[in-house]
């Protein structure tokens, strides 16, 4: 069953040219989907239409069956609540002033949900390999793989349904990266996911699905095993090129990142 679904997206800034143009793709609920392209390629952008920041100039975006209401209230909490996003740096994304509690909590009390709070933040702590007692501490005391495993604990607290991950192993370090790559991996298996990146060996290593941006179009989508064996473009190619050599995946997830 379909959970996103993009049709016929096309998207300006301003009276400017096309960033996004005829955009059409598909997430199946369970699913990872990929979406790749170079900087520039309009993938920050659709983002952007798919958390409903900006809405699309031509075209839809239908989740679980329904349009994005950008501009109803009381749709867009609850669309909070089922789709959730981690972006590129943990260093800016995480309050440095708040304890990791306030963090983690942080959606279900905007989202005013109900339960035991302090419950579901030691159990989404858990869920990204940290130690529940790292509630009671701040963002400086950690490394930027830990606030990474922290931001991403605070985007699956409310049990979303659908996380989109803007280039969100990008500022790692390599070791941390293959560690944080480990982490979406086990996530995954529970949730559907969009991860958003240039880096195609990141994706290729988390995605059943890839959709090739280039220019605001879509050069290329399909099965990551086809596209990686039998790549259709010159512009897939030169992605494929320039895949960084990944180590093998991470022994035990561990505190250490
Ligand atoms: N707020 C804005 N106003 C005007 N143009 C913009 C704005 N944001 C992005 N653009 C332009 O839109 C195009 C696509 O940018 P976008 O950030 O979506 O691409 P991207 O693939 O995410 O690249 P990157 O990885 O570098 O962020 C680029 O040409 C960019 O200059």
């Amino acid at each position: 069953m379909t959970l996103l679904s993009v049709e016929n997206v096309g998207f300006a800034y301003g009276a400017g040219r096309h960033v996004l143009d005829d955009v059409s793709f598909t997430v199946p609920r369970g699913a990872n989907v990929g979406l790749v392209g170079e900087s520039g390629s309009g993938k920050s952008t659709l983002l952007r239409l798919l958390l409903g920041l900006d809405r699309p100039q031509q075209g839809r975006i239908l989740f679980d069956g329904q349009p994005l209401e950008t501009r109803r209230a009381t749709y867009m909490r609850d669309y909070r609540r089922r789709v959730q996003a981690v972006f590129q740096d943990p260093y800016s994304s995480l309050d440095p002033a708040h304890r990791v509690q306030r963090i983690v909590t942080e959606p279900l009390r905007s989202l005013r949900l109900p339960g035991d709070h302090a419950a579901m933040a030691r159990q989404a702590m858990t869920d990204v390999g940290m130690d529940p007692a790292a509630l009671s501490r701040f963002p400086h005391q950690f490394s930027g793989g830990q606030r990474q495993r922290i931001a991403i604990a605070r985007a699956i607290v409310a049990r979303p349904e659908l996380v989109l991950a803007d280039e969100a192993v990008s500022a790692l370090d390599l070791s941390t990266r293959v560690r944080i790559v480990d982490l979406f991996r086990q996530i995954s298996t529970r949730m559907t996911m969009v991860f958003v990146s240039h880096d195609m060996g990141v994706v290729a290593a988390l995605c059943d699905r890839l959709v090739v941006l280039d220019r605001g179009r879509i050069v290329e989508a399909g099965p990551t095993s086809r596209i990686l064996r039998d790549p259709q473009e010159p512009y897939t190619r030169s992605l494929l090129a320039s895949i960084p050599r990944m180590p093998a995946a991470s022994q035990p997830e561990g505190q250490s990142t």
